[in-house]
């Protein structure tokens, strides 16, 4: 806290600044009016003011030439229009709250100290050079989040600047006005950040600019490499940094990068609301949002059935230990590692020299181009052709092997009955398209007399020029091209591949797989995997499992789609993607940077891949030296009683801090059977409810007993109650009962967790989901329980909870 004088010296400055905050808008506001009405205007009139007359060439050339200086005309006032638009907004964005921030800098050989007000955005004063605002983003602005009081510095573009920070100030300004003043020596915005986090959650993310901690500032401004990882505990604020490095990079690189060259993958499509409102709250365009599984759906096509990943977990979570569901997991494992990354490499090499497979191009029931010539055809071209190539000339040769079968096929017999068979409907489709092209045969009549004339003969006979016969020709044309048109249409498509027929034979077992890529090492229950795979691909389903190497496969053979526009990919809850799905990307995405952001320790799938250390295979993305790694210990989210419990559930979680905001400690109730836990959990909520907290979760393992339990709360009329399943669009304040894999990435108030009886959790493979269930909780955690508690809670010391 400050003194009395300084307290109001800031209070004369804000309101300074305020009144120059207003006076620009004030300013800008009918500018802003003027052009939007100049440029509208201007679109009205676009045709009036130009002169339009084709009558002659050089009228045509005046022509293009008025259009395009009245479209240049406009697009200037567009342009002027929208900077000023940006302007005002920007000026009344800050006017609530110009500025949360000052450092007061001296920098060395210069002799004076600078005042730097640090806000969501940049505001100069009327002389054009001093600042008022600094934007948060700036290179000076970066000292703010990285020094204490002392000696500081930051980098510009040239070079580096040393100097003394004299005074870090932080400030809370509601309305314009004054609300508190930090003054912070040892680290930044202990306070002000105990009173951020000590609030209530939100159904969406709120931007934490005014708070960014070095490290979370370190992977902000982090622009040198291709790939930045970070290894987070859960709530250290991976995903807030995700945002607000995503701003940064809009405002560093804002000549050239546009938001919509920004691509997040997002763990689930609720997730998107979610963290909707964090750009445009300051002052940015949403980057593009998007799920692996939206990707996975239009990379497959519409031929095949997806299953999405939380049907996989429900699949895991639900099933009991059978050898069938022990295979899937086995097949779940290995198909998610990078063996078999490396076999289906093997396999599209030996593709290369054997095994293709096609399909024949068919008409009306026969065989046009038989799945044999397709094959003869392809191992015809040089072996030392990428596959892929081969695949494009084949595709080539099988277009121009259509021009000329079509061209056979006009005479074949079935045309002239198809022709004779022709509906009424169908002839007059037919007849108006021949008359349509009735201007080809007007053509084709004079330059035949011409060349007649020309060469001296004697004009022939109208007759000889047999209408009929061209007519019959040109049907028997347009009957026979409207059946190749689909067949061009699906080699253009590569439809000629048989595709599932690929990656099925990959599944003939031990022996045919090793000798096909290399592999001879298969999870032990190979046999049943390879039946299960096949069985469902009979049905043209594909488990989630399968689907990115399907796609991986389908693309080695095909040739890869790229997004060559796009420059940042984010991938959220990173450690949830297989290294399938990173090579993807990486492909998908050949000119853009890579930021992703995990916890091993929330790993809720089994195709998990880890992020840090020496073993994740991350790094090989993109190699060492092209790649940066950062680990975020400290986690905000949750108070130290709840972190310093949740910690205790995972293995060699030690080193995890948690920020100093105490609580109570979590919450353990135990009821003898199940019928009385809905009882108790109702007590629970209306008791949390009575206490102020307006987000709270009941958290459960299955998305079936997420609706079991909302129904027995609805019994015991809770009040408000909403049940969260995959196809909900949106978070919504209130109470929730959610699957523990759906609330993955967002946070609530208070957690109950449904049942931590031994009953529903006990797999070890089911310890992340549970310590990511108990980690969405900000203030307060209960956990109830029908008999046994969970073997999770083992080595939870009993003094870091309350048993009732
Ligand atoms: N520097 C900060 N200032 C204020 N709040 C912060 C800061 N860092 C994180 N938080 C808050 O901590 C909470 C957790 O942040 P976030 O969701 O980004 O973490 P996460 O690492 O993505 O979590 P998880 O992996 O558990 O999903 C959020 O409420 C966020 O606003």
């Amino acid at each position: 806290m400050t003194n009395e004088q300084d307290w109001k010296q800031e209070q004369e400055r804000l309101d300074q600044v305020t009144e120059k905050l207003q006076a620009r808008i004030e300013q800008l506001e009918p500018e802003v009016a003027g052009l939007r009405n100049q440029a509208n205007d201007i679109r009205k009139r676009f045709w009036e003011e130009v002169t339009v007359n084709t009558g002659s060439h050089e009228d045509f050339e005046e022509t293009v030439h008025s259009i395009s200086q009245q479209e240049a005309l406009l697009s200037d006032r567009e342009r002027s229009y929208r900077m000023r638009q940006q302007q005002w907004r920007s000026v009344n964005r800050l006017l609530p709250s110009p500025y949360f921030g000052r450092i007061d800098f001296n920098e060395n050989g210069m002799g004076f100290t600078e005042q730097i007000y640090i806000g969501v955005s940049s505001f100069v004063d009327a002389d054009g050079m001093s600042f008022l605002i600094y934007d948060w983003r700036t290179p000076i602005a970066s000292m703010y989040y990285d020094y204490s009081p002392g000696t500081a510095d930051y980098d510009t573009p040239g070079g580096r600047i040393t100097g003394q920070m004299e005074l870090k100030r932080q400030y809370q300004i509601r309305g314009g006005k004054l609300q508190n003043v930090f003054d912070t020596s040892v680290t930044i915005g202990d306070e002000l950040l105990q009173q951020v986090l000590g609030k209530g959650a939100d159904p969406q993310m709120k931007s934490i600019v005014a708070t960014i901690q070095k490290e979370q500032n370190a992977i902000i401004r982090n622009d040198n490499n291709r790939m930045l990882i970070v290894q987070g505990a859960a709530g250290s604020g991976k995903t807030s940094a995700a945002l607000q490095r995503v701003a940064y990079l809009l405002y560093k690189h804002r000549e050239r990068l546009k938001a919509d060259q920004i691509v997040l993958f997002s763990p689930n499509p609720m997730f998107n609301s979610y963290v909707s409102t964090v750009l445009p709250e300051l002052g940015e365009e949403n980057m593009q949002q998007t799920t692996f599984q939206e990707y996975l759906v239009y990379g497959i096509g519409k031929g095949m059935q997806l299953e999405d990943p939380f049907d996989q977990i429900e699949y895991v979570l639900n099933e009991q230990s059978t050898q069938a569901y022990e295979a899937r997991l086995q097949a779940i494992a290995y198909k998610a590692s990078e063996a078999y990354l490396q076999a289906l490499r093997n396999y599209a090499n030996w593709l290369g020299r054997e095994g293709m497979k096609f399909h024949s191009i068919r008409l009306r029931d026969r065989d046009l181009i038989t799945a044999e010539q397709i094959k003869a055809q392809f191992y015809n071209y040089d072996p030392s052709i990428r596959l892929a190539n081969r695949v494009t000339l084949l595709q080539e040769w099988l277009l121009k092997q259509l021009t000329g079968l079509e061209r056979q096929e006009q005479d074949a017999d079935w045309v002239e009955e198809e022709i004779n068979y022709l509906d009424k409907d169908q002839y007059a489709a037919i007849d108006k398209e021949l008359r349509d092209d009735r201007s080809i045969f007007e053509f084709s009549r004079v330059y035949e007399e011409l060349r007649e004339r020309n060469s001296n003969k004697v004009r022939r006979d109208e007759g000889d020029f047999d209408y009929a016969e061209q007519e019959e020709e040109m049907l028997r044309r347009m009957l026979v091209k409207e059946y190749f048109a689909p067949l061009r249409r699906s080699v253009k498509r590569m439809k000629f591949i048989d595709v599932v027929g690929l990656y099925t034979q990959l599944f003939d077992g031990t022996d045919v797989y090793a000798a096909m890529t290399g592999e001879t090492e298969v999870p032990k229950l190979w046999e049943a995997i390879c039946e299960q795979t096949k069985e469902k691909l009979s049905r043209r389903e594909l488990f989630y499992e399968d689907a990115t190497p399907f796609l991986y496969m389908k693309e080695l053979v095909e040739g890869n789609r790229m997004s060559t526009e796009v420059r940042h990919v984010f991938v959220d809850e990173g450690q949830d993607y297989s290294m399938f799905q990173y090579e993807f990307l990486k492909r998908l995405f050949p000119r853009a940077r890579m930021t992703v952001l995990g916890d091993l320790g929330q790993a809720i799938f089994t195709q998990a891949t880890e992020l840090y250390g020496a073993q994740s295979p991350l790094i090989q993305l993109y190699g060492e030296s092209e790649t940066s790694l950062i680990r975020l210990v400290r986690s905000y989210r949750s108070t130290r009683e709840i972190v310093a419990f949740t910690k205790s559930l995972l293995i060699g979680a030690q080193e995890i801090i948690p920020f100093d905001r105490g609580g109570e400690k979590p919450l353990l109730l135990q009821v003898e059977s199940s019928g009385q836990l809905a009882s108790r959990v109702a007590e629970q909520l209306a008791a949390l409810r009575a206490e102020g907290y307006d987000s709270i979760a009941v958290i459960t393992k299955t998305a079936a007993e997420s609706s079991e339990v909302y129904e027995l709360l609805q019994a015991q009329n809770c009040p408000s109650l909403r049940l969260v399943t995959k196809q909900t669009p949106t978070f919504e304040k209130g109470t929730l009962v959610i699957p523990a894999y759906l609330a993955k990435g967002v946070e609530f108030d208070a957690v109950i967790i449904y049942d931590a009886s031994s009953k529903t959790y006990y797999r070890e493979s089911e310890r992340k989901l549970f310590y990511t269930a108990c980690t969405r909780a900000m203030h307060r955690l209960v956990l109830c329980a029908a008999g046994e508690w969970t073997p999770f809670l083992a080595q939870a010391d009993d003094s870091l909870y309350e048993l009732r």
